[in-house]
């Protein structure tokens, strides 16, 4: 069984999935942290690998970027490949002025300005939030190995570029610590289509400093492990 984006056969990915944006940022995920690591899909260049991590099946697979790629990867994995959990491993630009570049972030909730989920409930704009064992976890992961990881709001856009300057600030002002442009929209999907779902992020971006493109996709390993960690 396939799907339009997906060609791994049924039984191909395990029901814990990790998302990064980026392909190659998978790649290494799997290469990296996995046992025995099979590709099982790469259409359109986006790369799945399922393997092991403490003795237990686990998958990687890019998202693409944006809420409308996110989606369409999230809905045919929850519907045709029984996937029960999945974390996204993303970058994210810091608006907090006390993150630092490589601080990970575990997103409470996601504010959006995505459309996709606003016509869902008519007249309400829903709460984009984690599954609270997940997040769980992953904070226990942080107490019980030192690492740090901040947990808070952050904000999930439809624009990289061309945003309004104003929407920054008074996000700021509301206590978002960042901003990326999948996660509101996992959430809300998670809801939908019966999977549970968390978002953590590794601060590549900060006013006047920014992490190189190569950074950005070698730069992820502690948030990996909080990531793995709560699959536990
Ligand atoms: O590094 P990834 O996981 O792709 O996440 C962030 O990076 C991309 C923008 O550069 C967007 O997808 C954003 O959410
Ligand atoms: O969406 C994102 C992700 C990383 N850095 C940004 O500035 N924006």
């Amino acid at each position: 069984m396939a799907t339009p984006h997906i060609s791994a056969a049924k039984g191909d990915f395990a029901p814990d999935v990790l998302m990064p944006g980026d392909p190659r940022r998978a790649k290494r995920i799997a290469e990296t942290f996995f046992d025995d690591p099979k590709l099982v899909t790469e259409v359109r260049g986006i790369l799945g690998y399922t393997g092991t991590f403490n003795d237990k099946p686990v998958s990687v697979i890019a998202s693409g970027m944006g809420v409308p790629s996110m989606a369409i990867y999230a809905t045919e994995l929850a519907r045709y490949y029984g996937v029960k959990r999945i974390v996204r491993v993303g970058t994210i630009g810091a608006m907090a002025p006390h993150l630092k570049l490589g601080d990970v972030i575990a997103a409470s909730s996601a504010h959006t300005d995505s459309a996709m989920t606003a016509r869902w409930v008519p007249g309400v704009s829903l709460s984009h939030a984690p599954d609270f064992g997940l997040l769980r976890k992953a904070v226990e992961y942080g107490e019980s190995s030192g690492k740090r990881i901040h947990v808070g709001p952050i904000f999930t856009g439809d624009s990289f570029y061309n945003s309004d300057p104003s929407v920054q600030p008074a996000l700021l002002m509301h206590g978002t610590l960042g901003v990326d442009m999948e996660a509101a929209g996992l959430y809300a999907l998670a809801l939908r289509e019966g999977f549970a779902a968390l978002m953590v992020g590794t601060v590549s971006d900060l006013p006047g400093a920014d992490m190189t493109a190569r950074e950005r996709e070698t730069t992820f390993a502690d948030m990996v492990s909080f990531g793995l960690a709560a699959f536990q």
